[in-house]
């Protein structure tokens, strides 16, 4: 058993910020997801975890155990990144049986085999065993490397963005793997991604990393339909969700467009809307905008075109109303006029409602009290 508990870890290089107090647990067999874009400090968290970096300040604890003076090599941690340095002159067995055979893990033949099999079934690549790494292709390649992770039975994976590299049928192959490969494994793993859709598909709990901050620690639903604020309501989702500023009325109503008739606001928002609120955000996704080429009823406005991007089976199409573009996922066989004007009408029963702080009214977080923000589950 595992769990991993961060408490306010901070870690600067030189100037630059990489980690600003982070806290989080990683519960045991738990699939954790850290998410973030280019430089948000997702690496230098797990080196962090791994006790490569030590941390400025703050406690890592392994099954509540202070950890932060443990050697790397007594962690029982493996990690599994991104370039999977094999040995290219070995066979794929000895890929994988090569860290029981490390001094520190000597195991006999028997129990090497053992393992090696078992692991080399669960990635289903025990009909190369015998191959060279060079004989190999890049997808193959990939799950060696995870291979030589796996055949240790560690307490804790961490992965680097292990299939960034793979081309886009294979990464999605892999993630179906890799969650199969989960349920099978039982060890908890903290896995680094940018991709929003690997970590919704993977992640029992995600934590989306910004700047070095954590924005927000939930499941993919929490973290899907309640973003706690705009920064994570835009990195979900493909075409980027659309936000609006939008006016509440004395009787709170919301108005988002002049020319439209006024909307009701749905209860469970209206009842957290403090009465001096005035103005909000309104994010809503590109599915819930519905469009019609005449004008339909008083809630609909009129758009010009600005672009249509066909996608296979669906499109995105990107419409302009005062200069801001808004967009929409149709089907890709719509015949589109660039010159015709296009009505649409958003669904706020779906939206999303931020402050001008951009800050969700709905998403679950509490305040401690120091005034931290801590998650809920
Ligand atoms: N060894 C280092 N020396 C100096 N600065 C570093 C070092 N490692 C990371 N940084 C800086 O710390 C910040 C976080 O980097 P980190 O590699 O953890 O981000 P990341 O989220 O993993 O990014 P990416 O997705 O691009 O790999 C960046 O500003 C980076 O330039």
């Amino acid at each position: 058993m595992a769990d991993i508990t961060l408490k306010s870890i901070s870690k600067k290089f030189k100037k630059d910020i990489a980690l600003d107090n982070i806290n989080l647990t990683v519960r045991d067999k738990e699939f954790f997801v850290i998410f973030g874009p280019a430089g948000a400090g997702k690496t230098t968290l797990l080196n962090v975890i791994a006790g490569l970096y030590l941390p400025d300040y703050g406690n890592v604890y392994l099954n509540g155990e202070y950890f932060n003076h443990v050697e790397p090599e007594d962690r029982n941690i493996a990690m599994v990144f991104e370039d999977y340095a094999l040995y290219p002159h070995l066979t794929v067995f000895e890929n994988i049986a090569s860290p029981l055979r490390s001094p520190k893990y000597k195991e006999l033949n028997e129990i090497i085999e053992k393992e090696v099999t078992r692991v080399a079934r669960i990635l289903k690549i025990d009909h190369l065993l015998e191959r060279n790494i060079s004989e190999l292709s890049n997808g193959q390649r990939q799950r060696v490397g995870l291979g030589r992770a796996l055949v240790r039975t560690p307490n804790v994976f961490l992965m680097d963005e292990p299939i960034t590299h793979l081309d886009a049928k294979l990464r999605h192959q892999m993630r179906a793997e890799l969650k199969e490969m989960q349920k099978n494994l039982d060890t908890t793993t903290i896995y680094v991604t940018h991709d929003y859709l690997e970590a919704l598909s993977l992640g029992d709990k995600i934590a989306i990393l910004n700047e070095g901050k954590i924005e927000q620690i939930g499941t993919p639903d929490d973290i899907y339909y309640y973003p706690h604020n705009e920064f994570v309501a835009s990195s979900f989702g493909e075409p980027e969700i659309n936000f609006f500023d939008a006016i509440i009325t004395e009787d709170k109503q919301l108005s988002i467009f002049e020319e439209a008739e006024i909307q009701d606001i749905p209860e469970k928002v209206k009842s957290k809307l403090d009465e001096s609120v005035r103005s909000v955000r309104v994010g809503i996704r590109p599915k819930d905008i519905k469009y019609s080429f005449t004008k339909e009823n008083d809630y609909s406005v009129e758009c010009s075109v600005y672009s249509f991007e066909p996608l296979g089976a669906k499109a995105v199409f990107t419409v302009e109303k005062d200069g801001n573009q808004i967009r929409l996922v149709v089907p890709s066989v719509l015949q589109i006029d660039m010159d015709q004007p296009v009505y649409i009408e958003l669904d706020i029963n779906k939206a999303m409602f931020f402050g001008t702080d951009e800050i969700n009214f709905l998403s679950k977080f509490i305040k401690d009290a120091k005034g931290e923000v801590v998650w809920q589950s």
